[in-house]
């Protein structure tokens, strides 16, 4: 059977077992565009509104370029009709060469102006754009930067990307051109209709007949020609989604030989994309032909009325030369009015995902009145505190913690026991669902979360290390350490010596995600950093992955240096880092089952110790 792609979200979800299953039931990527869109008024107000800080400025300067432009556009016609009917072939007296190359020369130095006029015109509309475009790209990025856990759950990485990259950019079109030559197109039309109807009102009307049939022909078949694109679009997506997937799974996919499989639902993929593209392409291809035709009709109307009219003394063949002239130049804004109402409603389905993000509240924010929170001593407490992901489904159930300050508590449970729910909760990246934390007695939802998280600092197991230097990557948990403490910082934690050994020392570049790193050195650059960040309480997910007894043991040492003095709450893995807790807190199903140092535990011979001997029975 050929492998089918998914038609988008919503895909069936009923239950199969593996070889029944098709490709397009494996793999289901939500479909991100809107593909038709109503234009919408108070959209396009909020839109323009990010123009505004530069209209003043460049507004009128664009519009002085403009009238510029046109204005000497429309004048050449008019010469072109006096120097046939007054310089060449006058009806009375004879030509005059003088009057030829005076009208020539000021053809010229009219097509100069206009010259001039489109590049200057063109320059401010660009820098108006793309400030427009640069202002909006900054506002999405900074609020998406606050939002929280929350809005991060439910998205894939790929489809905020999108935002920010593809629907800004199909804004910018329109920002530098679009409004520009919309008011351009409409003066032009405006303009030209008066001349037309001046110089003949007759003939000026008779053509003016295929004017609403060129704009229906041009709108309706650009609107499908629009909504055919953003197919070939939404199919690209889907492709992108699955190249992303791919590459990062490479590993797996290779590991467990799915190559071909992918294979075949990226060959799906990909004459889907084709196909659609094959579709828009043709459609495209017929629309130049349908407006020629249109127009055609125009200019047979023009002709056959212009002769008679010429005949009848009412015209002469210099004003019928411009007359065709004027049409032609006629079609062109009528043919781009329609482009242009398509390329609205593109930007207006763009505009319209980008402000469903920029109106996203951050569920977790500074309430009214918050205070920051004063130096942390590290008392942390938790009162019945009940958390729910999603309504209905508690994480934590009534969880009630006691922790001084200076103490360190091991999380340890199976998984999904709500470990790392308890150390998201207490940098309140996730507002509880009912109970209270406090931090030295203060609820931490009175302060403010800058104070808050500055004085947290968070060791997760996945270490991220960002593209940079490893002095930048350290730097990171306080920005402004100087070059020795970054280093002193390193040396605490035992990460100097391999740090030195590297090619450029503390200066050596490392790639995105610091793959070229091992894991444990990993480790300890985030180590360091969070030592330089020195906050009172530390957060710190223990790597799962095993590493050599020697790192381990430099792993061992550096964690004593790093949580000493201060308040550490470790989801742990090993063995060695929960027997030096002063606290262990055993979780199961969201709920405290015991909790007591190592050796309390132990004695009791209950949950801890079945836990214990399942997961280090190896040791
Ligand atoms: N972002 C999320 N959205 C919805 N449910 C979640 C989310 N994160 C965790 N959960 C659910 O909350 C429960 C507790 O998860 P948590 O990650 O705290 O477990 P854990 O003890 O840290 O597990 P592990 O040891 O596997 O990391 C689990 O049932 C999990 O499915």
């Amino acid at each position: 059977m050929e492998p089918q792609v998914n038609p988008g979200a919503g895909a069936t979800t009923k239950k199969k077992t593996a070889p029944e299953q098709t490709l397009d039931e494996r793999f289901v990527y939500k479909d991100d565009d809107i593909i038709d869109k109503a234009f919408d008024w108070k959209q396009f107000t909020r839109l323009f509104s990010y123009m505004k800080p530069y209209a003043r400025q460049m507004l009128p300067l664009v519009l002085v370029m403009m009238v510029l432009g046109t204005v000497t556009k429309l004048t050449v016609p008019f010469l072109t009709s006096m120097a046939i009917d007054k310089a060449i072939a006058p009806k009375t007296g004879s030509p005059s060469l003088t009057l030829l190359y005076t009208l020539t020369a000021s053809v010229v130095v009219l097509y100069l102006i206009q010259w001039i006029a489109g590049i200057y015109r063109i320059k401010f509309t660009n820098i108006i754009g793309q400030r427009v475009i640069y202002d909006l790209r900054s506002d999405l990025f900074r609020h998406i930067q606050k939002l929280s856990f929350n809005f991060f759950d439910k998205r894939p990485a790929g489809s905020v990307l999108v935002r920010v990259t593809n629907d800004i950019n199909s804004l910018q079109d329109l920002f530098t051109n679009g409004v520009v030559n919309l008011m351009i197109d409409c003066v032009q039309l405006v303009g030209i209709m008066v001349i037309l109807l001046f110089i003949n009102w007759k003939l000026g009307l008779a053509v003016m007949v295929t004017v609403p049939i060129m704009f229906f022909v041009s709108t309706k078949l650009r609107q499908k020609i629009r909504i055919a694109w953003q197919d070939v679009r939404m199919k690209n997506s889907r492709i992108n989604s699955h190249l992303n997937e791919s590459i990062q799974g490479i590993r797996v996919t290779q590991a467990y030989t799915q190559e071909q499989e992918n294979m075949k639902y990226f060959d799906a993929m990909n004459s889907e994309s084709k196909k659609s593209w094959d579709k828009a392409s043709a459609m495209n291809q017929a629309f130049g032909p349908i407006i020629e035709i249109t127009g055609g009709f125009g200019t047979l109307i023009l002709f056959w009325l212009g002769a008679y009219l010429i005949q009848s003394g009412e015209l002469t063949v210099g004003f019928l030369v411009a007359f065709s002239t004027y049409v032609s130049n006629f079609w062109d804004p009528i043919n781009r009015l329609g482009q242009m109402y398509n390329q609205l409603l593109v930007a207006m389905a763009s505009s319209e995902r980008i402000f469903e993000y920029l109106d996203e509240k951050p569920n977790v924010s500074d309430k009214p009145g918050a205070t920051p929170l004063p130096t942390i001593q590290g008392d942390i407490k938790f009162e019945k505190v009940i958390f729910e992901y999603e309504k209905g489904r508690a994480a934590l159930k009534g969880i009630d913690l006691d922790v001084k300050a200076g103490q360190s508590i091991a999380l340890v449970g199976h998984t999904g026991s709500g470990k790392s729910t308890i150390i998201n909760l207490i940098g309140r990246f996730y507002d509880i669902t009912s109970g209270k934390i406090t931090i030295d007695g203060k609820d931490i939802r009175d302060v403010t979360l800058d104070s808050l998280r500055g004085q947290i600092g968070t060791v997760l197991q996945d270490t991220f290390i960002f593209s940079g230097t490893i002095r930048d990557n350290i730097r990171f948990g306080r920005l402004d350490a100087t070059d020795q403490e970054v280093e002193e910082a390193a040396k605490a934690v035992d990460a100097h010596d391999f740090i030195t050994k590297l090619p450029g020392g503390y200066d050596t570049e490392v790639e995105e995600r610091g793959s070229a790193l091992s894991m444990g050195q990993r480790q300890l650059l985030s180590f360091a950093r969070a030592l330089l960040a020195d906050p009172r309480i530390l957060i710190l997910d223990e790597a799962t992955a095993s590493i050599d007894t020697e790192t381990e043991l430099k792993i061992q040492e550096a964690l004593k240096t790093l949580l000493q003095g201060r308040t550490s709450f470790i989801v742990a893995h090993r063995l060695s880092t929960i027997r030096h807790a002063d606290k262990i807190v055993v979780l199961d199903h969201g709920e405290i089952k015991e909790e007591g140092n190592h050796s309390e535990l132990t004695a009791r011979d209950g949950v801890y110790n079945g836990l214990i001997e399942a997961q280090f029975r190896f040791l």
